[in-house]
Formats: structure tokens, C-alpha cells, sequence
């Protein structure tokens, strides 16, 4: 039987749990990483190795190594993962609370705090215990005093804050060649050794001066700051898409403008027909409940108004859809292009393309998605769960709402095209083909800028584009 140095369990299998430890056990062979989740279903797709539950480009190879090298193991076997490991990581889901105290704000911590009792229970040596979920500041109190009070006479553990900044669609790079790694304790001589275990873990591959040591609220903190500034960014070019519409100013220019300024950096300064994701505007409304908490009200209407200006710029699109339609688009097909929160994820959560799709069928219009990755089972779970729209809320949502197997077909007959998701397959499409299959006039609203709007005027198409009037290049 192979020895390893160190024995990590991970409790959740899912966006972040998976990739994560897959990277760990390929670039530590000499620790063995086994992943736990309640989910049968999750587990069976992660030891296929090639039907992983999630997609996400170069994660089939990373998982093929720790499965064929036998250190990455991925099992229900929970109880007997978490005894037998040093580092228990908890990487769960931390959904926004639908109901009670801070419902549609705070975070809810519930699935951590389970998991905490869970290690509680099944512990019989010392653990160190390692936040990963995103969570609110301070909840390591709270996994730290059900530790000890759950605790078996003798074992001690220590909680550690180690936040993922991974995005979707380039979480292999962002693992292993991350910006940085983050990790907090407590300044105790316990906690720093803690630390220092978990750093020598990430420093199998990772510089060690991109691995930050802090406390562990700083930590927490961080992680919601980090989403929040991100997202802040996006909703700031967002925000001045709609007065270059109205002023004949180009966000494209404006976003290199000011991006070339290094203070301002390029990144994160794309219009957008809304931001979307698991986390964002979860994040965020963690951090203004956080603030509203704490009695410091400007602080979290500043915040909140990060997540207004999306809620405003998905609904300008649609309204922007419907009014260039002549004011109706009722009986009127519309094709979307992309449904998944942005390209290279099968992701779904959140995604502006949902409450496009949901604007238009509120309408009456017949609405026919292509997405590559996305299911049409996973895009009826997202209308369900964020929007509440299902065939009980809307009878024939059904019939409203239609899969397509390709763009050529969603856009067959159609009046006009949405393009939800940047998909790079969007860019070469033969265009002028689509066009000759579309109802006419045929509008295409860019939501994502990525066509070049001058050669399909030339070919017919009424182009919208965001942050650029009509008629621009
Ligand atoms: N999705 C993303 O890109 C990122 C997410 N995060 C944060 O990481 C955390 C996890 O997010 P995701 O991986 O996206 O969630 P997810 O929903 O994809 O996966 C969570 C998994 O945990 C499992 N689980 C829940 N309770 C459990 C328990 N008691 N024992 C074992 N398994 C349990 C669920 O069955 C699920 O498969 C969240 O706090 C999120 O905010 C952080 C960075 C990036
Ligand atoms: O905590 C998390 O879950 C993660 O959230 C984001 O990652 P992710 O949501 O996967 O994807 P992003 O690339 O950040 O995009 C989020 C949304 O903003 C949109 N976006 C992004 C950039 C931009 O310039 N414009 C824009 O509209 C994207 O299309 C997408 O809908 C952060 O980038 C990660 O660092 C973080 O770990």
C-alpha cells in the first residue's frame, strides 16, 4: 500500500471541491486527496474521468492523473475520509438564505456549519480544519466553537481560512498557476503551524511569496472584497454602456482608454448584457448584510448598488429588444445565443441569458435557445430556482422555451438573434446564411460585443451593440 505524507479530505465534490483537489493530487503525489459528497450522482460522474459533472476545459487530463496515479479518490465514504485525514477542507455551497433573518442577503452557512458537527463526530486524531467555501467574516468562530464543543476527549483542531479565487471556464490555469493562494489562522503558535502545514501543501507548486498568510477574518474578508471590486468593475463600464448609447461615445474605446492607464489595468472593463454566476451577486449581498449588520448603512448601500446596475442592465436589454421590435414581440420568434453565465461553462446559475429568456417569454415570444454546454434539464432547474419561473408559475413555458441543437436552427424563421454568452463559436458563424433564414427585418442584439457589427449591417442585420449607438462600427 502506498505511505503518503499527508492525508487531505475535501467535503464537496462540486465547481470548486473538485477542481481543487484534483490539482492538489497531481502536483503533490505524495499526498493522497480523497473528495466526499452527499450527492451518489456526483460522485459516480467524478470517477468516470471522462463524464465529470462539470465542464471545464484541460480538467479531464488533470483528473486522470490523480485518479490512474490512485492518490485522488472521490467516495460518499464520509465519515471514514474525514477520520483517516490530517486537512479536512470544507468546500461547500454557501447559497444566499431564502428565508428568516437576512433572507436574500446573508449567506447561508448551514452546509458548513453540518459538516463542521459531521468532523466533530467522526474525529478520533487532530485535525486541521480548512474553510474553503466563501463565507462571511467570522464564520470560522462559529466552525471552531462547534469543533470544540463536538470534539472527542483529547482531539484538537485548528480552523484555517483558505478562500479559492478560481474562475469557471479557466479554473486548471487559475489552480496551477494561481495569482496567489490565500490562507488565514489564528496568530497562536497552534495556528501558525497549521498555516505553515497548509503552506508547504500549496508549495509543492506554487512561489511561495504568492502564498499569503493572514488572520483569519482578513482572509474571509478578502474573498468577499475580492468578488465584490471585480463585479464593481463590470457594473461601472456597465453603467456608462448606457450613456455612450444615449451620447454616440464607444465603451470599446472608453474601456481601452482608461484600461491602458495602469492604475486602472485592462481586465474586467467589458460591457456586458449583465454579469452572471454562482457568486458575485451572492458576494456582494453577503457583504452589504455584513455591512448592514454592523450599523454601517452608506457602506452597504454603496455595495448594493453594484447589484442594482445589473439588475438595471439586464432588464435595459430586453426592454431595449422589445422597443426596437416595433414595441412587441409577441408570437415573434427570438433566437438566444448562449445561456450559460459566461463561455467555456456548462454553468448556468445566475446567467443574465435567464432573465433575458424570461423578459421575452413575459411577452409572449417564442424563445429558442442554443448554448453548447448547457442542457436544457440544467436551464429549467436556473428558470425554477432564480426566477421562480416554471410550467406551474407560467403554463406552456414548455412550448415557450424551446432547445435548440444549433445556432442555425435557433435562429431558422427567427426576427431576431440575443447573443447571451461570448462563446467563441458565435464569432465565425456564416452569418449570411442566418440572415437569409430570418424573418426580416432581422435584429441581432450583441450582448456581449463579440461581432463585427459593420460587415453584418452590410449584410442586412439591424445591430445592437452594447454601449455603441446604432449605426456604429
Ligand atoms: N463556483 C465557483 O467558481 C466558486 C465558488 N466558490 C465558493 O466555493 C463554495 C462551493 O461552491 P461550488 O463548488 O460552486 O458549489 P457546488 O454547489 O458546485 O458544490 C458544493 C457541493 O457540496 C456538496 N455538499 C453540501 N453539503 C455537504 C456535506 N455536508 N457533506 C459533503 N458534501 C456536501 C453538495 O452536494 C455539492 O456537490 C461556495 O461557498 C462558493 O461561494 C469560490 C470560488 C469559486
Ligand atoms: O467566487 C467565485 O465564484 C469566483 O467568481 C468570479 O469568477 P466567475 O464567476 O467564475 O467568472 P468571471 O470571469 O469573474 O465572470 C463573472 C461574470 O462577469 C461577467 N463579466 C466579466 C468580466 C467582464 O469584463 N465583463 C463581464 O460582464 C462574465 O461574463 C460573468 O457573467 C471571480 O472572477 C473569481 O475570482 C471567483 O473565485
Amino acid at each position: 500500500m502506498a505511505q503518503y505524507d499527508v492525508k487531505i479530505c475535501c467535503m464537496g465534490a462540486g465547481y470548486v471541491g473538485g477542481p481543487t483537489m484534483a490539482v492538489i493530487a497531481k502536483m503533490c503525489p505524495r499526498i493522497k486527496v480523497t473528495v466526499v459528497d452527499l450527492s451518489q450522482k456526483i460522485i459516480d460522474a467524478w470517477n468516470t474521468g471522462n463524464k465529470l459533472p462539470i465542464y471545464e476545459p484541460g480538467l479531464e487530463e488533470v483528473v486522470a492523473v490523480g485518479l490512474k496515479r490512485g492518490n485522488l479518490v472521490f467516495s460518499t465514504k464520509i465519515n471514514e475520509s474525514i477520520a483517516e485525514a490530517d486537512i479536512v477542507f470544507i468546500s461547500v455551497n454557501t447559497p444566499t438564505k431564502t428565508a428568516g433573518i437576512g433572507a436574500g442577503r446573508a449567506a447561508n452557512v448551514k452546509n458548513c456549519e453540518l459538516c463542521a458537527r459531521t468532523i466533530a463526530e467522526v474525529s478520533t486524531s487532530d485535525k486541521i480544519v480548512v474553510e474553503k467555501s466563501t463565507v462571511p467574516v467570522r464564520t470560522s468562530d462559529a466552525v471552531r466553537a462547534v469543533l470544540e464543543h463536538g470534539a472527542k476527549p483529547g482531539v484538537k483542531f485548528q480552523v484555517l481560512s483558505n478562500p479559492e479565487f478560481l474562475a469557471e471556464g479557466t479554473a486548471v490555469p487559475d489552480l496551477e498557476t494561481p495569482s496567489r493562494v490565500l490562507l488565514g489562522g489564528m496568530q497562536t503558535p497552534e495556528g501558525l503551524k497549521a498555516l505553515e502545514t497548509v503552506v508547504n501543501v500549496y508549495a509543492n507548486w506554487v512561489p511561495r511569496d504568492k502564498i499569503l498568510t493572514t488572520n483569519l477574518w482578513s482572509s474571509e474578508l478578502s474573498k468577499l472584497v475580492a468578488n465584490a471590486m471585480l463585479a464593481q468593475r463590470v457594473s461601472s463600464v456597465n453603467s456608462i454602456s448606457a450613456l455612450c448609447e444615449a451620447t454616440g461615445a464607444d465603451i470599446s474605446e472608453i474601456s481601452r482608454a482608461c484600461g491602458t492607464d495602469p492604475r486602472i489595468g485592462p481586465k474586467f472593463l467589458q460591457a456586458s448584457v449583465g454579469f452572471g454566476g454562482s457568486c458575485f451577486q451572492k458576494d456582494i449581498l453577503n457583504l452589504v448584510y455584513l455591512c448592514e449588520s454592523y450599523g454601517l448603512r452608506e457602506c452597504a448601500e454603496y455595495w448594493n448598488w453594484v447589484v442594482q446596475m445589473n439588475e438595471y442592465q439586464k432588464s435595459r436589454f430586453s426592454l431595449n429588444m422589445v422597443r426596437s421590435m416595433f414595441n412587441t414581440v409577441t408570437g415573434k420568434k427570438i433566437a438566444i445565443f448562449g445561456f450559460a453565465f459566461k463561455k467555456d461553462t456548462g454553468d448556468t446559475r445566475e446567467t443574465a441569458a435567464a432573465f433575458i429568456a424570461r423578459d421575452l417569454v413575459e411577452e409572449q415570444a417564442r424563445v429558442h435557445v442554443y448554448d453548447p454546454q448547457v442542457s436544457r434539464e440544467s436551464m429549467f432547474a436556473e428558470f425554477k430556482y432564480t426566477l421562480n419561473l416554471s410550467e406551474e408559475t407560467k403554463p406552456g413555458l414548455g412550448e415557450l422555451v424551446v432547445t435548440s441543437p444549433d445556432a442555425y436552427s435557433a435562429a431558422q424563421g427567427a426576427h431576431a438573434i440575443a447573443i447571451a454568452t461570448e462563446w467563441d463559436e458565435f464569432k465565425t458563424l456564416d452569418y449570411k446564411k442566418i440572415y437569409d433564414s430570418m424573418a426580416k427585418p432581422a435584429f441581432l442584439f450583441d450582448g456581449r460585443n463579440i461581432v463585427d457589427a459593420a460587415a453584418l449591417r452590410e449584410i442586412g442585420f439591424t445591430v445592437y451593440s452594447i454601449g455603441k449607438p446604432v449605426g456604429m462600427k
